[in-house]
């Protein structure tokens, strides 16, 4: 394995992840919005955990599922502090 090249692709693929998840967070804060006029609560627990298990749906190795989980988790307390 060449640690370089390696860690030239993982670069690469942060820099899709961070501009995907600008994009997610532009759509929550949109949803927010949304939210705010029509007096909706911030957070959907059912609609979480439509996330999550789609989420885990799309992995191919479902040895990672817990950690899709958690990351999940994380983005969408993210989505909720953007929209408070
Ligand atoms: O779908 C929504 O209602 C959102 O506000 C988005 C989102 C998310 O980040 O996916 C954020 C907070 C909710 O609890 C559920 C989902």
């Amino acid at each position: 394995m060449d640690l370089n090249s390696v860690r030239i692709e993982i670069n690469k693929i942060d820099k899709e992840i961070v501009a995907c998840m600008e994009k997610r967070f532009n759509l929550a804060v949109e949803i927010g919005k949304y939210k705010k006029e029509n007096n909706l609560p911030v957070y959907d627990e059912v609609r979480e955990k439509k996330v999550i298990e789609s989420c885990i749906g799309y992995l191919n190795n479902k040895n990672y599922a817990s950690h899709i989980e958690y990351i999940y988790m994380q983005i969408m307390n993210s989505s909720k502090e953007l929209q408070l």
